[in-house]
């Protein structure tokens, strides 16, 4: 069984993957950049505690991480907990598609993943949407190689902005609007966050096409993919353990 780890801007997610992209038992942290070492130790001993497991049942670890102040504690900790020397993913490894960017070394390797889960699971050129604390768009083509992305603010911490600097905009907590068209101040920006974000990844999606000079297959993962996917209009694969299928992957091509 492989004990991943897969450390986000919002969240820190540790998980013991028993078959490609499931987690068995997860365990799921805010992302705080002063936890230590005894902090991630204790989760990985719950995490394996909670459903029965034992530490004699890991046989690899993969980490994934875009917190680099973060990324050495969560290595030391899987070393003292598990004896093992855990994969800890970057843009040199084996991917099975290549990177044509200006800096692939500092391509985050969230998107590293998602792209190595996809090219196993789709053919043709690819526009993989990750939703997380930014949106993320990576663009892959035919070939299998990965030409570049795009990066925009998540559809979280953009609402968080507008309400900030707005005063007369509330604190919302996301629902589904009854219609595009807002009757009141709750309502409309219900429909601001659906519709802008479902209409940008529409729109993305068709320039997208429209340069490759082919079609692509859109794919969809992250936190919030699963609410704003249902408003797009383009055809999207909705994929919410795409990163995790990455993971296993790459463990399995690397280690
Ligand atoms: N089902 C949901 N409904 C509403 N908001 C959500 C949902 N899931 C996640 N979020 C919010 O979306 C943001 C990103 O969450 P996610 O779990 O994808 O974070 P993460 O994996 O740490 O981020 P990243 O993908 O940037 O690494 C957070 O602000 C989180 O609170
Ligand atoms: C864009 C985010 C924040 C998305 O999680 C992450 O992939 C990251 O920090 N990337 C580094 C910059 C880049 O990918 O070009
Ligand atoms: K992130």
């Amino acid at each position: 069984m492989l004990l991943t780890v897969d450390i986000g801007n919002t969240n820190v997610v540790m998980g013991l993957m028993p078959t490609r992209g499931e987690l068995a038992s997860q365990l799921r942290f805010p992302t705080d950049k002063r936890r230590t070492v005894r902090e991630f130790m204790d989760g990985f001993e719950a995490l394996v505690a909670m459903h029965g497991f034992d530490f004699s049942d890991v046989t690899g670890a993969v980490v994934s991480s875009v917190v680099p102040e973060l990324t050495e504690s969560v290595v030391a900790s899987v070393r003292a907990k598990t004896n093992l020397e855990p994969l800890v993913v970057n843009y040199k490894m084996n991917l099975g598609f290549s990177i044509d960017m200006d800096t692939p070394e500092r391509l985050g390797v969230d998107m590293i993943a998602d792209a190595a889960g996809a090219v196993n699971d789709y053919d043709g050129a690819l526009a993989i949407f990750d939703m997380g604390t930014a949106t993320t768009c990576s663009v892959l083509t035919s070939d299998r190689t990965y030409i570049g992305s795009i990066i925009y603010p998540g559809v979280v911490i953009s609402q968080d902005a507008l309400t900030a600097q707005c005063s007369q905009l509330p604190f919302i907590k996301f629902e589904k609007p009854k219609g595009l068209i807002g009757k009141n101040t709750v309502e409309c920006m219900y429909s601001g966050v659906l519709y802008s974000n479902a209409a940008t990844i529409d729109g993305l999606i068709d320039r997208i096409a429209d340069e490759l000079g082919e079609p692509v297959t859109a794919i969809a993962t992250g936190g919030v993919s699963r609410m704003i996917v249902p408003a797009c209009r383009r055809k999207i694969v909705h994929d919410p353990n795409l990163l995790l299928k990455g993971l296993w992957d790459l463990y399995k091509l690397n280690a």
